[in-house]
């Protein structure tokens, strides 16, 4: 069936500089499509570049190169006052739960403000309307009154998802949404939010470094390496269909001490020698690597319906299928 596509990111490049001019290239030519209704996943450890696609996905930052295709426009072109549209139906929900709050503004207030803000209705019609969207999250109406301290992480997360389906966005980005949060607290918050999902059909976009977790609810998952896309997978194909050196490295590790170690090495070793590579940005870690890893950039290939791999070894086995 065709994908009907809501949000294209094409070619996507973000650069860095800092006061003595010295640069640094944390995207490269990044390309995601979300569809609708669609759960997409973006992976990857600490300094991959996730929080950067968070931002430049809800235009915090702009991109130093590339388009954001919302609904068939490029939303980078667009003058600021027309993506207030996009900011209402692109919602984010950060790491820090409580962060997202003044400290002296209390949950009611937290809740009605982007009603009020938006001129979507009056105060009186947004605080009953607050109370319905506490209830949807599992809290009850005498929250309004309480201040953000005198919530736990888990509560202060429910009452930002709730303000975030308020106002039934297209789309929820979840920026390490659950990370802060205690194991048993993590699986009601995301069994929340698949239950919203269900009952209301937004897309989502879950950007986390547990690739357990993406691969439990994302329907495809991008595999994101020192700012490039490495692999993309169907969701529940994860464990068999991974290819690429570094999905297969992150996998192994998850389930052993050892591997992990392993895996901290490969990542110096590769964080050494990276510094704006020509080659595949994976090559010094890999140990299939061949002369033409190091000097040329893999382009991702579709090796079946499941997975496209960022791989010299794919391309290769794909050319000569079709010589063959
Ligand atoms: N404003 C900035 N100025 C300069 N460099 C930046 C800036 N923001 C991010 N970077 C760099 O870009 C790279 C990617 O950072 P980013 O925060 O996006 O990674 P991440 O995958 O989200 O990591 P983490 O999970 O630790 O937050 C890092 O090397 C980081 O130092």
């Amino acid at each position: 069936m065709e994908r009907d596509i809501i949000l294209q990111l094409e070619n996507i490049h973000k650069v860095f500089s800092d006061n003595n001019g010295k640069t640094m290239k944390a995207m490269n030519n990044v390309n995601i499509a979300l569809g609708k209704g669609e759960c997409i996943g973006i992976v990857g450890e600490s300094g991959c570049g996730k929080s950067t696609l968070a931002r430049i996905i809800a235009q915090l930052t702009a991109p130093s190169e590339g388009k954001i295709i919302y609904r068939g426009e490029d939303i980078t072109a667009l003058p600021k006052k027309s993506t207030k549209m996009y900011y209402k139906n692109v919602q984010m929900i950060f790491q820090d739960p409580l962060g997202t709050f003044s400290p002296r503004m209390k949950i009611g207030a937290y809740l009605i403000e982007p009603f009020v803000n938006f001129k979507i209705m009056s105060k009186k019609k947004a605080y009953q309307y607050a109370e319905v969207l506490l209830e949807k999250v599992g809290l009850s109406k005498d929250y309004m009154k309480k201040y953000p301290n005198e919530l736990s992480g888990g509560e202060l997360q429910r009452v930002v998802i709730a303000r975030a389906i308020g106002l039934e966005p297209d789309i929820i980005l979840c920026d390490e949404c659950t990370s802060a949060l205690d194991v048993s607290i993590q699986k009601q918050i995301i069994a929340l939010l698949i239950d919203l999902k269900k009952k209301t059909n937004f897309s989502s976009i879950f950007i986390t470094h547990d690739l357990a977790l993406a691969e439990s609810i994302c329907d495809k998952i991008y595999v994101m390496y020192l700012g490039e896309i490495v692999e993309v997978l169907e969701g529940q194909n994860l464990l068999s269909e991974a290819r690429h050196p570094y999905t297969r490295m992150l996998l192994d590790s998850v389930f052993s001490i050892k591997n992990f170690d392993k895996r901290i090495e490969v990542n110096r070793k590769i964080d050494r020698a990276f510094n704006g590579t020509k080659g595949c940005v994976f090559a010094e870690g890999c140990l299939n690597k061949s002369r033409r890893c190091l000097e040329e950039k893999p382009h991702l290939v579709k090796v079946n319906q499941y997975v496209s791999v960022a791989c010299r070894k794919y391309e290769e086995v794909r050319r000569i299928a079709s010589v063959v």
